[in-house]
């Protein structure tokens, strides 16, 4: 999929207010510093649709972008950042978790998982959120430039290992992506095409 133009529509934090448009949705989430906002770019090739920055916790609302008119891609906050307070994280998490209910366009969740680190409890407590209400999601190992293959192999093996040994009886569907070199963009974008392409057709 070439990417022709990429628009920001609306940012809030009530799934109410969310565009009415019954296009495909797409949304994007991990804990904060994960590297989401550069992952956006790059796949849209645009540097500043989402905003980035080395300071944790700077996306707090549900910002939707209509990309070639034809699907959203949605920048949620960043959860897991310990420096917001307590009542902002409880606020965090009822609106994040009503747009997961609530929201009917969305067909798939991009769950983004620093590629370094091991599996992380909130990690696997979102994905277990998403499983038991029929989310649908894939997982996308980010910064895989700052890691070996053999390094990046071993960690991914592991985080299989961790999920099918609790709930899951297989490991999801997975990419794995650098902002810094662009891997992982046309194998995303060939993923949702397909998935857009399957809902014309249906
Ligand atoms: N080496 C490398 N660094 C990256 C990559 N992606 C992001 N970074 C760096 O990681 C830091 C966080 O990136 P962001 O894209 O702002 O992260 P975010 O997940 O949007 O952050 P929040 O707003 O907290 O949700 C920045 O310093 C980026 O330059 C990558 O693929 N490779």
């Amino acid at each position: 999929m070439k990417i022709k133009t990429a628009n920001f529509v609306i940012s809030n934090s009530d799934v109410a207010k969310c565009p009415k448009d019954r296009i495909a949705e797409y949304a994007f989430i991990g804990r904060s510093n994960v590297g989401k906002s550069s992952l956006i770019n790059m796949i849209t090739e645009r540097n500043k649709l989402a905003k980035t920055s080395g300071r944790p916790g700077k996306t707090q609302l549900i910002n939707h972008f209509k990309i070639n008119n034809e699907w959203f891609l949605v920048d949620l906050p960043g959860y897991g950042y310990a420096r917001v307070s307590k009542s902002i994280k409880k606020t965090f998490q009822s609106f994040i978790k009503k747009y997961f209910l609530n929201r009917e366009q969305l067909v798939c969740t991009f769950v983004l998982i620093d590629s370094r680190l091991e599996p992380q409890k909130i990690d696997l407590e979102f994905m277990e959120f998403l499983g038991e209400n029929g989310i649908p999601f894939c997982i996308i190992f980010t910064k895989v430039d700052k890691l070996k293959l053999n390094e990046l192999n071993k960690n991914i093996q592991f985080y299989s290992k961790k999920m099918t040994s609790t709930l899951w009886e297989e490991m999801p569907q997975y990419f794995t992506t650098s902002a810094s070199n662009s891997t992982g963009k046309k194998e995303l974008l060939n993923y949702i095409d397909q998935i857009n392409n399957q809902l014309e057709k249906s």
